[in-house]
């Protein structure tokens, strides 16, 4: 199959920046994949695996030769990578189109109209809705992204050209591409993916520093270790990912502690049907959401199967 582009670079090989870079290579999508980071070690591994063609550790030299720029760092460096990175693209004759995976999208777009003077024509928003509770390059997997969902976030200022290729490369994944406005983007992420995280966190850290700590580790059952599993993620990603969307996380906690405050009142006074419809309401919603999630692993299987 003909590549689709030239040379693609990753900025941050991590396990998002890792994966997508095994998933362009795999694909034939991109001829070429190069790595920029800050740490050389994590780069020459991703060579050592197969990851990336190449690295460099001189970001102008990595971007003199990008058709594709990708930043996978986390959300915070993102912003600052932007205001490095699109002024370097400004001198340039045909500007590379440029696209990144970080979890929040307000401060990013804040970042690149601040640093540009308005949304850059070429720079295309996105977020991955796949991942673990895992990071760094050794965790990276081509089949991450099969049959989950990337949110792209336009602009009308943005080209189509553009918009279209960072479609397509998602697509070459084996991901579904949906559309959404920045800010329901970032609030419907602060109420599915960063709330959950925040709840997962604040319970593993309560319970541990509680006198009965040990105990309640030792007699954990299958539940806990369910709802806790992403308090193993990484601190770093998840604080920058909390100062990104301070004001749409705020919400959500607030609303989560409304909800919360109630249930503690049915359980206070007794208030066994209030229990009873909060529970029942909550399971159908989660054995609905079961379905889907089985609808989609299979899709995942017949995509894996199919010949490439
Ligand atoms: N982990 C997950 O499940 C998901 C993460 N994301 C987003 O993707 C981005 C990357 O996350 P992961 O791959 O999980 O993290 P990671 O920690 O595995 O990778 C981040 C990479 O960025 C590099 N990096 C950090 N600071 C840097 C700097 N100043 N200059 C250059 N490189 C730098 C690190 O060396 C590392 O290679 C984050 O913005 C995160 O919010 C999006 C979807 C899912
Ligand atoms: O580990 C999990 O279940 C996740 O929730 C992964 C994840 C982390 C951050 C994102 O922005 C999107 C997905």
């Amino acid at each position: 199959m003909t590549a689709r582009i030239d040379t693609t670079l990753i900025i941050g090989l991590g396990l998002i920046g890792g994966s997508l870079a095994r998933a362009l290579r795999s694909s034939g999508f991109s001829r070429r994949v190069l790595g920029f980071g800050h740490r050389e070690a994590s780069l020459a591994r991703g060579v050592e695996l197969g990851v990336i063609d190449d690295y460099s550790l001189d970001l102008e030299q990595a971007l003199a030769a990008a058709d594709l720029v990708v930043i996978a760092t986390p959300t915070l460096v993102a912003a600052q990578m932007l205001e490095r990175v699109l002024p370097l693209l400004k001198a340039r004759d045909s500007m590379p189109i440029v696209t990144d995976v970080a979890s929040v999208k307000g401060n990013l777009q804040q970042a690149a109209v601040a640093t540009w003077g308005a949304m850059p024509p070429r720079l295309i928003l996105g977020h991955p809705i796949a991942g673990s509770e895992r990071s760094g390059v050794e965790a990276s997997r081509a089949d991450l992204f099969v049959s989950h969902r990337v949110i792209l976030t336009p602009v009308p200022e943005n080209d189509l050209e553009a918009l279209s290729l960072v479609r397509d490369m998602w697509h070459r994944t084996g991901a579904e591409v949906v559309d959404m406005s920045v800010a329901a983007h970032d609030a419907v992420l602060a109420a599915t993916s960063h709330l959950p995280h925040m709840l997962a966190y604040a319970l593993v850290d309560a319970l541990a520093q509680s006198p009965l700590g040990d105990d309640i580790f030792r007699f954990a059952a299958g539940g806990f270790r369910d709802f806790t599993r992403i308090a193993s993620s990484d601190p770093v990603m998840w604080r920058d990912i909390a100062i990104a969307n301070r004001s749409a996380l705020l919400k959500a906690i607030d609303q989560f502690s409304e909800h919360l405050a109630q249930l503690r009142d049915a359980v206070a006074t007794e208030d066994a049907e209030s229990m009873l419809q909060t529970f029942s309401r909550a399971k159908q919603a989660r054995d609905e959401f079961a379905t889907m999630l089985q609808a989609r692993s299979q899709a995942a299987d017949q995509h894996l199967a199919e010949p490439k």
